[in-house]
């Protein structure tokens, strides 16, 4: 585990009868991108929340960065969470009434940035995704693709340490799955983000430096390099 900017240890949770995870050990260092694949149900979802600080484990511990995130109080948590980490879901995570440009700017927003501070950085961040086109429409008027790209500007924009992004090409067909997962892993890269992935993306390997498996709650590990 030395050198991880992330890392979980023997983490067990059960919701009722139903074991998630069952001891499952994980580390991240900056700036890797690991993926995290799995049969569905099989606990991929439970260990992100976890590892993020969204969900607590029954057991184990998650250290980011020096902190045992269980340690620390809701508030820091969630200050934690907002400056330090950066997320991506399937789809739904933009807010449909503003526009992507809007969309973008919203979390400096919401940490005190000016109206045009926000806006100049969004733009560029639209840029680096390759969709400076989508900034004056709003995210029903654009393609799943568009709107993926655009979520991973808005996750990124704040310039976490740690993406996670669970699923975030699921519901696109796998061309551009393909090119949103390429556009976000180079964009990562280059601004030094470690990106946890949980996908069912089978060209995956592509685009991450390790490959976790998870099964049964359980992680198996296959890396390449
Ligand atoms: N909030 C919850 N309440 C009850 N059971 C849950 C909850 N969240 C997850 N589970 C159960 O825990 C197990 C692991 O779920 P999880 O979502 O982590 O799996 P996953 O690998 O992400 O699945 P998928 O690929 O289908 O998203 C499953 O049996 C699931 O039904």
């Amino acid at each position: 585990m030395t050198g991880a900017l992330l890392a979980a240890v023997e983490l067990h949770k059960s919701f009722g009868s139903t074991r998630a995870l069952a001891g499952v050990s994980f580390s991240i260092a900056a700036g890797e991108v690991v993926a995290v694949m799995g049969p569905s149900g099989s606990g991929k979802s439970t260990l992100l929340h976890c590892l993020s600080g969204i969900l607590a484990p029954d057991e184990g511990t998650v250290t980011y960065d020096g902190h045992e995130l269980g340690r620390l109080p809701d508030a820091q948590r969630s200050l934690l969470r907002r400056t330090d980490f950066g997320f991506v879901f399937q789809f739904g995570q933009l807010v449909p009434e503003l526009t992507c440009l809007e969309n973008v700017a919203l979390p400096l927003r919401l940490a005190g940035a000016k109206r045009k501070i926000a806006e100049l950085a969004a733009v560029e961040w639209l840029e680096r995704l390759g969709v400076a086109d989508t900034a004056r429409k709003r995210p029903p008027d654009t393609s799943g693709g568009q709107s993926q790209r655009v979520a991973v500007a808005r996750a990124l924009v704040t310039g976490p340490k740690v993406l996670f992004a669970d699923e975030p090409t699921g519901a696109l067909d796998s061309l551009s799955g393909e090119r949103v997962l390429k556009a976000m892993t180079d964009v990562a890269r280059a601004s030094g983000t470690a990106i946890v992935l949980v996908t069912h993306e089978s060209r995956v390997a592509a685009y991450a430096d390790r490959e976790v498996v998870v099964r049964d709650g359980r992680i198996r590990v296959s890396e390449w390099q």
